[in-house]
C-alpha cells in the first residue's frame, strides 16, 4: 500500500464523505458480532430469560469490556439469543443490509456453526438459513457474501471435529463457504493441535484464515503459518514484536486483517496511537482494514477506514489503495475482484476530478 501524506488533518469531513461512498471489501467480521443493537434488543426481548439488555441504549454499557475474556463472555450471551433458523436468517440478512449501507460490495463473514448446532439448531436448517440470506442480500443489496467457518478454539477438539465435518461434508457444506478459521481466546489454546482439521479443510478446497497474535505473541502467528498454513492472519497484532516475522509476512505477501478499534475495545492494545499498524506498513506487510464485531465495539468499517487514515496519514488515493488491498487479499474470483477494483478507481477519479 502506498502512503499518502497530509490531507486528512486538513479536510477530515471531506475524507469521511469519501470513505462513506468508497466501494469496499470487509474480510474480518463476525456473524453474531455484527448484530446491530436493534436486532440484539429485539432478540433479547423475545427471550426474557437472557441477561442481555432489551434496550439498545443499555447495550452501550453492556458492550464495554474489561478484557478479552469478558468480551467472549458477553459475545456468548448474544450467541445464546440465536435459537431458531429464522433468527439465523434474520441476523444474516440484517448484517448484509448494514454492510450494504456502507458501500461494502463483498464481505467474508466469520460464522461459528458449532455454537449454533450445539444449541440445537438443526444443521441443515442452519445452512439453508445462511444461504437464503446470502442470496437475498446479493439480489436486493448487491452485496456479495462469503462464509468463513471458524473453530471456537477454547471449546476443544470435539468442536474442531464438528466444525470440520460441517465445512467439508458435501451434503451440508454451503455454496458460499470459502475459508476455515480459528477464533476465541488464544491463551492456553495452542494452534498446532488444530493442524489435522485445517489439513482436511484445505484438502476440501477451503482457504486458511486463523486468528493469531491478537492476545498472544508472535510465536502464535508463526504457529498459524507453519501448522495451519495460514494464507491471511486474523489480527496478527503482536507480529510487530518480531522483525523476522514481519519480514516473512512481507516477503510472502501474507496479509494481516487489522481491526484497530477491536484491539482497543478488548484491551489487547492500550490506545489507537499505540497500535502497531504503522510498523506493519513500514515493514512492507500487506494490511487490510476490518471491523471484527462492529456494534459490540461501537464501530463500523467506515470508521475503521477513518482511523486508518488518521494513523497512516492517508489521503483519498491512499484510502482507495487500502480498499483495493482488501479486494486483492479476498477470496473472491478474479472477475469479481476486477469489478470492485474498477468501481473503486472510477469513484476515486470522479472524487479527485477538478
Ligand atoms: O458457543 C459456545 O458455547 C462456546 C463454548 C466455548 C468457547 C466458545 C468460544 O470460544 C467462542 C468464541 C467466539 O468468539 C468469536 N469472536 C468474535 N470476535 C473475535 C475476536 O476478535 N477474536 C477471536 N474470536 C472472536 C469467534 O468467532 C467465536 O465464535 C464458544
Ligand atoms: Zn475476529
Amino acid at each position: 500500500m502506498t502512503e499518502h501524506l497530509g490531507a486528512f488533518a486538513a479536510a477530515p469531513r471531506d475524507l469521511h464523505a469519501f470513505i462513506a461512498g468508497l466501494p469496499k471489501a470487509e474480510l474480518h467480521v463476525h456473524h453474531v458480532g455484527s448484530a446491530s443493537p436493534r436486532i440484539v434488543a429485539e432478540l433479547a426481548a423475545r427471550h426474557p430469560d437472557s441477561k442481555v439488555p432489551t434496550d439498545p441504549e443499555a447495550l452501550v454499557d453492556y458492550f464495554t469490556f474489561t478484557d478479552f475474556a469478558h468480551f467472549i463472555e458477553v459475545y456468548l450471551s448474544v450467541v445464546d439469543l440465536i435459537r431458531t433458523p429464522e433468527d439465523v436468517r434474520l441476523l444474516t440478512y440484517e448484517v448484509a443490509r448494514d454492510l450494504a449501507r456502507q458501500q461494502v460490495r463483498y464481505a467474508e463473514l466469520t460464522i461459528t456453526p458449532w455454537s449454533s448446532t450445539r444449541r440445537n439448531i438443526d444443521e441443515r436448517a442452519f445452512m439453508d438459513a445462511i444461504e437464503d440470506a446470502r442470496k437475498a442480500a446479493e439480489a436486493e443489496f448487491g452485496t456479495v457474501l462469503r462464509w468463513c467457518f471458524d473453530i471456537p478454539g477454547e471449546a476443544g477438539l470435539e468442536a474442531a471435529e464438528e466444525t470440520t465435518r460441517l465445512a467439508t461434508d458435501d451434503r451440508l457444506r454451503p455454496e458460499g463457504l470459502v475459508s476455515f478459521g480459528l477464533g476465541g481466546p488464544e491463551i492456553g489454546v495452542e494452534r498446532p493441535q488444530f493442524k489435522p482439521y485445517f489439513d482436511r479443510a484445505i484438502a476440501a478446497g477451503l482457504r486458511s484464515v486463523p486468528h493469531a497474535g491478537e492476545t498472544t505473541g508472535p510465536e502464535t502467528v508463526w504457529d498459524a503459518l507453519t501448522h495451519l498454513r495460514a494464507e491471511r492472519i486474523g489480527h496478527g497484532t503482536n507480529s510487530f514484536q518480531d522483525p523476522k516475522l514481519l519480514a516473512h509476512l512481507a516477503e510472502h505477501r501474507i496479509p494481516l486483517e487489522v481491526c484497530p478499534t477491536s484491539n482497543i475495545a478488548t484491551r489487547a492494545v492500550r490506545s489507537l496511537d499505540e497500535h502497531p499498524i504503522k510498523e506493519f506498513v513500514k515493514a512492507g506487510v500487506v494490511i487490510t482494514i476490518n471491523s471484527d464485531d462492529p456494534p459490540m465495539f461501537g464501530t463500523d468499517l467506515n470508521n475503521e477506514y477513518a482511523v486508518a487514515a488518521r494513523l497512516l496519514k492517508l489521503d483519498a488515493q491512499g484510502l482507495a489503495d487500502l480498499a483495493k488491498s482488501a479486494v486483492d487479499a479476498s477470496f473472491l474470483d478474479e472477475p469479481g475482484k476486477a469489478g470492485i477494483r474498477n468501481e473503486i478507481d472510477s469513484y476515486t477519479s470522479a472524487w479527485l476530478a477538478p
